[in-house]
């Protein structure tokens, strides 16, 4: 059970919990639902779960400014689980995509990420994670340069034990669907993230963007969506030797829920058979919105 983390989706708004249709047996989250299953997870021997939030639209904007709320929804979840789930780890993203209205990881000059100003609210954005209690920050932005500031953020403000899971090596893939559709960026996504997130065809990429990473002080690694991508983690595990993770990301998910739901195979034995296929590539431990499920399989 200790290589799996519990991927979840937490929403501030009452009125938007509940299943979110193209990710079956997924839903989104209140914080007394995140505890539950924090709480289920703690039980089962799941070690760290991952919250990824849904934003009241109401609250984002071009700037991103809910980002660097101390007092937003996402550190409040960070203190609620510390409080009521101690004995579980906090894995919170670091990217702006949650918090602007157009969807995107940073922030925009025109039709263009601007990589530099948003290193900085990545940084701060960080340390208000760190403050709130976060255990590891994880940043999926893909922004160049961005661990190093953030490891120097965290340093300074006195957070030298909050640990960096850098998304170092993901890909611009069709596979992140139903999760824009469960925080609400896929109908706001202007263009495509292609200009930030690696070519599916690169592989060379993953390993200089994984040096470059560790180089600035990433302690942890990720490569993002997984299945498709089992080459890229044993090439990195390999090459590097460092704790590496998987993200089974939504549309990896998806897929098998619907040929469960459909009938057409048996969901659980997809679920065990992929789990293997990341821990067969060498991977330390696997991000999957299936980890309560796996972990009760897998208990018999
Ligand atoms: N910071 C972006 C982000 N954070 C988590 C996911 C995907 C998670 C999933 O598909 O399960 C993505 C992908 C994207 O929208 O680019
Ligand atoms: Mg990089």
């Amino acid at each position: 059970m200790d290589d799996l983390v519990l991927t979840t989706v937490i929403t501030d708004t009452k009125a938007s919990e509940g299943p979110v249709p193209s990710l079956p047996g997924v839903s989104r989250l209140g914080l007394d639902g995140l505890i539950e299953q924090a709480r289920e997870a703690a039980g089962l021997g799941i070690p760290a779960v991952a919250l990824f939030p849904h934003i009241d639209p109401a609250r984002k904007d071009a700037a991103a400014t809910e980002a660097l709320n101390p007092d937003g929804f996402v550190p409040a979840a960070i203190r609620r689980l510390k409080a009521d789930v101690p004995d579980i780890g906090v894995i919170v993203d670091v990217a702006l995509d949650p918090f602007t209205d157009h969807g995107h990881d940073g922030l925009m000059q025109g039709d263009v990420i601007d990589n530099d100003t948003t290193l900085d609210m990545l940084a701060q954005g960080a340390v208000i994670l760190a403050d709130a209690g976060a255990d590891i920050v994880a940043p999926s932005d893909m922004m160049d340069g961005r661990i190093g500031v953030i490891r120097d953020a965290l340093d300074q403000a006195d957070h030298p034990d909050v640990m960096i899971l850098s998304y170092a090596a993901k890909y611009a893939s069709a596979f992140y669907g139903p999760y824009r559709d469960a925080i609400g960026t896929a109908s706001a996504l202007r263009g495509d993230k292609r200009t930030y997130q690696m070519d599916p065809a690169n592989s060379e990429e993953a390993l200089h963007e994984v040096a470059m990473d560790l180089d600035e002080g990433a302690d942890m690694v990720m490569v993002k969506p997984g299945l498709p991508y089992l080459d890229i983690c044993h090439r990195i595990k390999t090459e590097f030797g460092v704790p590496t993770f998987a993200f089974q990301v939504s549309g990896e998910y998806a897929m098998i829920q619907s040929a469960g739901q459909n009938g057409w195979a048996d969901s659980e034995r997809l679920l065990l058979e992929t789990l293997n296929g990341f821990k067969r590539a060498g991977c330390d431990a696997v991000l999957t919105y299936g980890a309560i499920r796996a972990a009760r399989l897998l208990k018999g």
